[in-house]
């Protein structure tokens, strides 16, 4: 079980290039919730995303980690947190089993080697482990960045699309893999066009900004 954590979001606004995205923007979120992040194309999911890894600043507001600014308390945050963005940092030359060790070695991740072929198994990749990662199909190929989940102790989870190029089974693998990450009291927090089924599920709508709204 993981200690109760908060990510509080308080009045934030992104701008990106020249265009204002949202402002005034808050939430908490808590140990053992399951929330995805909904809304149009371009409407400013991965920026927020972003905004809440530490990668982009926030025009104007702030996050806390646990009552800590996540931008000055960087590092003892980012040790609290798995992301995976869209550009999963897979390594393509590398066998799926080869980059997840050397996640392991990088990340605090479950120690040992077992763990390792455990999450090769849970993500469907056995057999694969002599494969260099760019001779896997579209899906095998995310699979290669999810199966990171099965070695992660980060309570917190931001994953940026998780099910894309997933098929059916293994939507419903990593949704089961979510509550049960929520259950233990960690945090998920996804984006996703997909409807997905969990009854822990909190969706969060994010609404087009409009220019009268205030910072
Ligand atoms: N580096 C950038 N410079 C300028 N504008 C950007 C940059 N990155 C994103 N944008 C713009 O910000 C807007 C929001 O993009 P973002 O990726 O956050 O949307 P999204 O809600 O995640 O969309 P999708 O559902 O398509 O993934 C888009 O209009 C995009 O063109």
């Amino acid at each position: 079980m993981f200690e109760k954590n908060r990510l509080t979001l308080h009045n934030l606004s992104c701008q990106r290039g020249e265009k204002r995205l949202f402002a005034a923007f808050s939430a908490v979120f808590e140990s053992g919730q399951f929330v995805q992040l909904e809304g149009h194309n371009g409407i400013g999911k991965t920026s927020l995303l972003r905004i809440l890894t530490t990668l982009s600043q926030p025009l104007s507001g702030e996050v806390r980690w646990n009552e800590l600014d996540i931008f000055k308390s960087r590092d003892s945050y980012l040790a609290q947190l798995l992301y995976l963005g869209h550009s999963s940092g897979v390594k393509s030359e590398l066998t799926p089993y080869q980059n997840l060790k050397f996640y392991q070695q990088i990340s605090p991740c479950k120690a040992g080697e077992a763990i390792i072929w455990q999450a090769l198994e849970q993500v469907g990749l056995c057999g694969y482990e002599e494969s260099a990662v760019y001779r896997l199909s579209a899906g095998q190929q995310k699979r290669v960045a999810l199966a990171r989940l099965w070695l992660s102790q980060a309570p917190l989870w931001i994953l940026d699309e998780p099910f894309t190029a997933i098929d059916k089974q293994g939507q419903q693998q990593l949704t089961a893999l979510f509550e049960q990450h929520c259950h233990q009291g960690g945090i998920v927090i996804l984006t996703s066009h997909q409807a997905l089924e969990s009854k822990r599920l909190l969706r969060l709508s994010m609404q087009p900004f409009k220019s009268d709204c205030q910072d």
